[in-house]
């Protein structure tokens, strides 16, 4: 059973092969009794256990003092005992089966350790860095943020930052996860990680290293590495279990039977390296292949729990939505200019950071209204702006902030259907900007996939019940809660929570970050707000809904490899032990049993690794 972290990076030794083949050719010389004078002990049998078996019997007496129940230190008894029945043949190559065994089991770990070590050497080591008008080739480290790099077609790109220069397509399907080369022109993002295909760039250095997208990919694959999963002690306990269990039943099976070997049969038999190495590397395989998506899952813990919810609570803005509204049309009241409507809501507007403040003042610049500084304004949550703008009252914000203040306002247009920002000055209603955001195109499909899967979803905003019904209908999601303040969006969760489900929330940080950290999982948008990215248990880098839906698949379908490993094992191991007691199994067919199955369950696991790790 070898430890994923430490010996997975080993590769396969000499004296390990050596070991292997002394065994293997031992084993033939005691059954052609090659040479043999000190019968019944076999010189050749005793010398060769001792040189092949050395590291199985180490790691034995290290796991002994350990405490901890492995199938080495069952395995050295079973050898032992056997060796002592002057059954060498039996012991070599049960010796032979353990260590043949390891061998692959590291092998397969290691496949899962260099999905990682691609991961990290994906990104390049160097740079060409602008420094006037000559460029330089400098190592990532030294590259500082604002400096300008350089990357031509067919070069991988070093760092994140917006493109200042050239034009051209890049693969950025490590990050995101889209299979389509993305179009880079100026003022588009470019990520660490994605390779330039076809033109010249020149880019803005804004993060390096770890603190890129990729950067950030790499840190949750290896954390999840490091941390263990609950399944995962789980199943450090349950192969515990099953040695105490096979010794128990060896115990038995020699005090009924007095049968030696049967007895060394019922020790052989029973393997729980399928589930000791198999449920690591389903989780890191997992993990991995969810990063490949663009979905950076923090953790084997959080990849467990997403495998259970059954509840998806989504925000609207900036999630199903791409929380970039646009100005759709000035409504302005009897008398008043639309410019003016819209000079003082983006006076109001222009230090909020909401997205609405943002298209008003957007829209007011478009439109080439002055903008002016408000002198003084406070920000009302889930309502709007109070500003006060050349010593007048501005109100720049929902019905609810006006009707508060006892401003009487006409009724919406029924023309269109969007966001609307009323504005009022000194008491008196001015007009209304109506904005529309664009669903994201993906957002119907991934309802519709949650949906299959038996998932519960709901809309939570802080937006109208006109527009949240809209995007409702639209996307196909049937629950639907408008109007909320985010302490209501938390409360929500909670009861939901409270309720018995288990809730994932996705969300973009912005007003709904209590609702976030509340669920059992919190899911943020890549394009979200940077707490809630760190805050979150899944980052969906992408910000592609559908790529969650197929995570949360991933997570089920590793949760179900698990669980048939965990019961294969069982299962192998009683009937393997029941059979042997009965004699119905030689030491050797226990052997290939124990370790058949093993690596059944340990490649069953395997298919979980990202596949073409190298490309
Ligand atoms: N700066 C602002 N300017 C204008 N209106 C605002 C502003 N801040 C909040 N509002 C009003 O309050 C409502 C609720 O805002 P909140 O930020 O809680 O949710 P939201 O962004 O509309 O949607 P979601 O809850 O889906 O993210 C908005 O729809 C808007 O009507
Ligand atoms: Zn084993």
């Amino acid at each position: 059973m070898p430890d994923l972290a430490s010996d997975a990076a080993r590769p396969f030794a000499p004296v390990q092969a050596a070991r292997i083949a002394v065994a293997a050719l031992a084993a033939a010389a005691v059954w052609f009794e090659v040479w043999e004078p000190l019968a019944p002990l076999s010189l050749i049998g005793v010398a060769a256990l001792i040189f092949a078996g050395w590291p199985i019997a180490r790691e034995a007496a290290s796991n002994l003092l350990a405490r901890r129940m492995t199938m080495e230190l069952s395995m050295t008894i079973a050898i032992v005992a056997a060796a002592s029945i002057s059954e060498f043949f039996t012991a070599l190559v049960v010796t032979v089966f353990v260590l043949v065994a390891e061998e692959l089991e590291r092998l397969t770990a290691a496949r899962g350790r260099r999905a990682i070590g691609d991961l990290v050497e994906f990104v390049p080591r160097e740079a060409r860095v602008r420094r006037g008008s000559a460029v330089v080739t400098l190592a990532v480290d030294a590259v500082a943020i604002g400096d300008r790099v350089l990357v031509i077609p067919g070069e991988r790109i070093p760092v994140d930052g917006a493109v200042v220069e050239g034009h051209s397509t890049v693969d950025q399907s490590r990050i995101t996860g889209e299979s389509m080369p993305a179009e880079k022109t100026v003022g588009s993002f470019a990520y660490a990680g994605s390779i330039n295909q076809d033109g010249a760039i020149e880019i803005v250095v804004e993060r390096v290293g770890r603190d890129t997208s990729y950067g950030r990919i790499i840190e949750a694959v290896e954390s999840a590495e490091r941390s263990r999963a609950p399944v995962q002690r789980l199943a450090d306990r349950l192969a515990g279990y099953l040695v105490y269990f096979a010794f128990a039943a060896a115990a038995t099976t020699f005090l009924v039977t007095g049968d030696v070997r049967d007895t060394i049969s019922v020790i052989i038999v029973a393997g729980a390296c399928g589930i000791a190495a198999g449920t690591p590397l389903a989780i890191l395989g997992a993990i991995g292949r969810a990063a490949r998506m663009g979905a950076i899952v923090k953790g084997g813990m959080h990849l467990e729990t997403l495998g259970r919810i059954d509840t998806v609570v989504l925000d609207k803005t900036g999630t199903l939505t791409f929380g970039e509204p646009r100005v759709q049309a000035v409504h302005a009241a009897p008398g008043i200019a639309e410019d003016e409507v819209l000079r003082l809501a983006a006076a109001a507007e222009l230090r909020s950071e909401h997205p609405l403040a943002r298209a008003v003042v957007q829209a007011a610049e478009a439109r080439g209204v002055a903008l002016v500084e408000p002198a003084a304004f406070t920000n009302t949550l889930g309502r709007g702006i109070t500003a006060e703008i050349a010593g007048a009252q501005v109100l720049v914000g929902n019905r609810r902030l006006l009707a508060e203040t006892g401003i009487a306002v006409p009724a919406p247009h029924a023309a269109e259907i969007g966001s609307e920002v009323l504005v009022a000055q000194a008491g008196r209603y001015l007009g209304q900007i109506v904005l529309a955001d664009r669903v994201r195109p993906e957002a119907h499909d991934a309802i519709a996939g949650l949906t299959a899967l038996g998932i519960r979803t709901l809309l939570l905003t802080g937006d109208s019940a006109a527009v949240a019904d809209a995007v409702a209908r639209q996307i196909g999601i049937a629950e639907v809660e408008a109007g909320l303040l985010p302490e209501h969006k938390l409360a929500r969760v909670a009861a939901l929570v409270a309720g018995g489900r288990v809730v994932a929330m996705v969300g973009d940080g912005i007003n709904d970050a209590p609702a976030l950290s509340r669920a059992d999982l919190g899911v943020a948008m890549g394009s979200g707000t940077d707490v809630a990215q760190e805050s979150a248990d899944i980052v969906l880098l992408g910000n592609d809904l559908l790529k969650f839906v197929d995570t949360v698949r991933l997570a089920r379908r590793t949760r179900a490899i698990i669980w048939q490993n965990f019961a294969g094992t069982l299962g192998v191991d009683l009937i393997g032990m029941a059979l042997a007691a009965a004699g119905f199994l030689s030491p050797l067919v226990a052997a290939s049993i124990h370790v058949g199955s093993e690596m059944v369950f340990l490649l069953n696991s395997a298919r979980l690794l990202p596949r073409g790790s190298n490309g």
